[in-house]
């Protein structure tokens, strides 16, 4: 019997500077970036990257060590793992593909991101579920896994363990959970992206005794068309002005070092922070931590006998 293949999506990034218009492009369904546009994103990811773009590096070692998990749990042989990117090779249709050519007929999509939206999470299975019809590939789909006990776990001790980098500053401190921002109008589409991210927000504050604590967007796009507000440089000058003196941000939807944690908090945020009298730091992420594999794999053990 062949294995049971797992799409493991993700949101892909660039392999090299070289390659971020085309990257950029994708992303702008097929529409080449200004020349500021794309100076802009370029200067983000020089401010970020060393050698290997993070958040490639992380997926990747993301998937290797879900491979690992789901080998000691369910026995080796039992799930292949494949990855699926949605703005970069090997794009989501190249892994349906893969899983295709190896004889998969049964197969669980998963992506790297815990809540639900139908912006989000639903684009990457519609991709996934047209190519898997293509191949005759029989697929089960994880929507959300956004209050998993050992994803809650997991960030409550990175929590835990995030108000201490504020030293004498913790007393006093406000947790403040942010996600990526999308367009507004997925309020009006009943979309469930919002309530799970705050329900994924108190589970945590619960779970570490956090009485100080909000949610806020980040990294909202340049549209034309209202996001979801309020962005996390409103949220932090609006706490200066409150007298809040201390900050842990913690980006419940996002589980690795990428772009929109390394530069739009890690640097932006911080700054303006900094500017307005707040002490910031935030969690470290998920990245492969092993509590967070065991979220996936339950996830994906529990599609697959559905
Ligand atoms: C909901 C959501 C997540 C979280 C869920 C998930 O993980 O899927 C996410 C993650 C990410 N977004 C990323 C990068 C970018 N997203 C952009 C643009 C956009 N994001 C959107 C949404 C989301 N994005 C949307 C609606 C747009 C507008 C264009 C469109 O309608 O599609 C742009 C264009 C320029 C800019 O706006 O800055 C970039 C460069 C990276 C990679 C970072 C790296 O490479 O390190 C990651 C993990
Ligand atoms: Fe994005």
């Amino acid at each position: 019997m062949s294995a049971i293949g797992v799409l493991v999506m993700s949101y892909g990034t660039p392999e090299s500077l070289d390659g971020v218009e085309a990257y950029y492009t994708h992303i702008r369904h097929g529409h080449p970036p200004t020349p500021e546009q794309l100076e802009d994103l370029t200067s983000r990811y020089q401010a970020i990257v060393g050698g290997v773009f993070p958040l490639r590096e992380n997926t990747n070692r993301q998937v290797e060590a879900l491979q690992r998990t789901l080998d000691e749990r369910a026995g080796a042989g039992r799930y292949r793992c494949y990855q699926g990117l949605k703005h970069a090779a090997p794009f989501i249709e190249d892994g349906v593909a893969a899983m295709a050519a190896d004889g998969v007929k049964e197969a669980v999509a998963i992506v790297l991101t815990p809540q639900f939206s139908s912006m989000s999470v639903g684009g990457y299975l519609k991709r996934a579920r047209e190519e898997a019809r293509k191949h005759g590939i029989r697929l089960a789909e994880v929507e959300s896994y956004h209050l998993h006990p050992e994803l809650i776990d997991a960030l409550n001790k990175r929590v835990t363990n995030g108000l201490e980098k504020l030293g004498d500053d913790k007393e006093g401190a406000l947790v403040l959970f942010s996600a990526h921002s999308l367009p507004a109008k997925i309020v009006e589409m009943k979309d469930p992206y919002p309530e799970q991210l705050l329900e994924t927000s108190k589970a945590i504050a619960d779970a570490a005794g956090i009485g100080r604590w909000q949610f806020t967007w980040q990294s909202a796009g340049q549209t034309g068309t209202p996001w979801l507000g309020p962005d996390i440089l409103e949220t932090l000058d609006a706490l200066a002005r409150e007298g809040t003196k201390a900050v842990l941000v913690a980006p419940v939807g996002f589980v690795s070092d990428h772009l929109e944690v390394l530069y739009d908090l890690d640097i932006e945020a911080k700054k303006f922070a900094a500017e307005k009298g707040i002490h910031l730091e935030r969690i470290d992420m998920l990245n492969d931590d092993s509590q967070y594999m065991n979220a996936l794999t339950d996830s994906i053990a529990h599609a697959a006998n559905k």
